[in-house]
């Protein structure tokens, strides 16, 4: 595996790879690898000549310092178990070369942002939306690999590919969880082992909320997933939504027809976790 960190050196390589006809499958982390990112990078495999793998932890994306701070980096390790998958190109850059330039990017996605994920950590997907513009320059994938478990994410995506005519196919796959349900997630290592034991609650409540949403209106539905969280004094709830899962605007009612999502955003301590259920 190809270990690169300069951008002229990315930029290079994928540039002669393209002319030389190779379809190019990327996969952007910011590190700490687990299943849930080694289930993109087989798919980009199977699906692609190359697969690239970026690993950086983008400063622009954390409105929380501490977040950013604590954020879980094992480089060495990621590149191992990169190398061992059969990945192509490692590419991990440095903070201060991806953002030479002062100057910041600024995006609008309307009501995409207002809601979850973006009312909640003011900048962030600005600071999305700016690194992955960045990589897909650098990068040039034919096709470009995300999780569902970041299901705001990917609708912004989808939606800064649109508007600035990226040439290249977006793919979403399914969140992997660790046994007991738990969504499997970088930060997770930063839970202490009695925060670890409660959040598989995380999961369980959105199971709940789903079976109650058969038989109840949102509203009460909702409750009665959040009376069942309140149970466990670690958990602090940031959001409990139902959504519909292209537009992610809340839903007052659920309909036979209508893709729907159940997304939500809690803290163990100061550990921040999201998950998400599709109906
Ligand atoms: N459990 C999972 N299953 C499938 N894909 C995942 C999973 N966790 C993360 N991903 C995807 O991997 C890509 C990189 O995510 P990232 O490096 O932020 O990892 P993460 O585990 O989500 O970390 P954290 O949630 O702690 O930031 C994203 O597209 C993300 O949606
Ligand atoms: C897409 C991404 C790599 C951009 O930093 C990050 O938000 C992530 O890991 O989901
Ligand atoms: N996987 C989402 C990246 C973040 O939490 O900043």
């Amino acid at each position: 595996m190809l270990h690169l960190s300069s951008l002229s050196d990315i930029r290079q390589h994928t540039e002669l790879l393209r002319q030389q006809g190779q379809r190019i499958g990327f996969v952007p982390t910011m590190g700490a690898l687990h299943e849930g990112h080694l289930s993109l990078l087989r798919a980009a495999k199977n699906q692609n000549d190359i697969t690239v793998c970026s690993v950086f932890v983008n400063p622009a994306q954390f409105n929380n310092p501490d977040d950013y701070r604590l954020y879980p980096r094992l480089l060495e390790k990621d590149a191992q178990m990169l190398a061992q998958e059969g990945c192509d190109i490692l590419f991990s850059p440095l903070a201060e070369e991806m953002y030479k330039q002062k100057a910041r990017l600024s995006f609008d996605f309307g009501e995409l942002e207002q809601v979850m994920e973006g009312a909640h950590r003011p900048g962030h997907f600005n600071g999305v939306a700016t690194v992955v513009s960045k990589l897909f320059h650098l990068v040039k994938p034919h096709q470009a690999f995300f999780g569902q478990k970041d299901l705001q994410q990917f609708a912004i995506i989808q939606q800064l590919v649109l508007d600035l005519s990226f040439d290249l196919e977006l793919i979403c796959y399914p969140i992997i969880r660790e046994e007991d349900g738990l969504a499997m997630s970088s930060r997770n290592r930063r839970l202490a082992p009695e925060q670890r034991e409660v959040a598989p609650r995380l999961y369980q409540a959105l199971e709940l909320l789903r079976e109650k949403l058969q038989t109840m209106p949102v509203a009460q539905a909702k409750k009665e997933a959040e009376a069942f969280l309140h149970r466990f004094p670690q958990i602090r709830v940031e959001y409990l939504e139902v959504v519909h899962a292209q537009t992610l605007q809340p839903l007052e009612e659920v309909s036979g027809n209508m893709p729907v999502a159940i997304c939500l955003a809690a803290f163990l301590g100061d550990v921040r976790l999201i998950d998400n259920l599709l109906l």
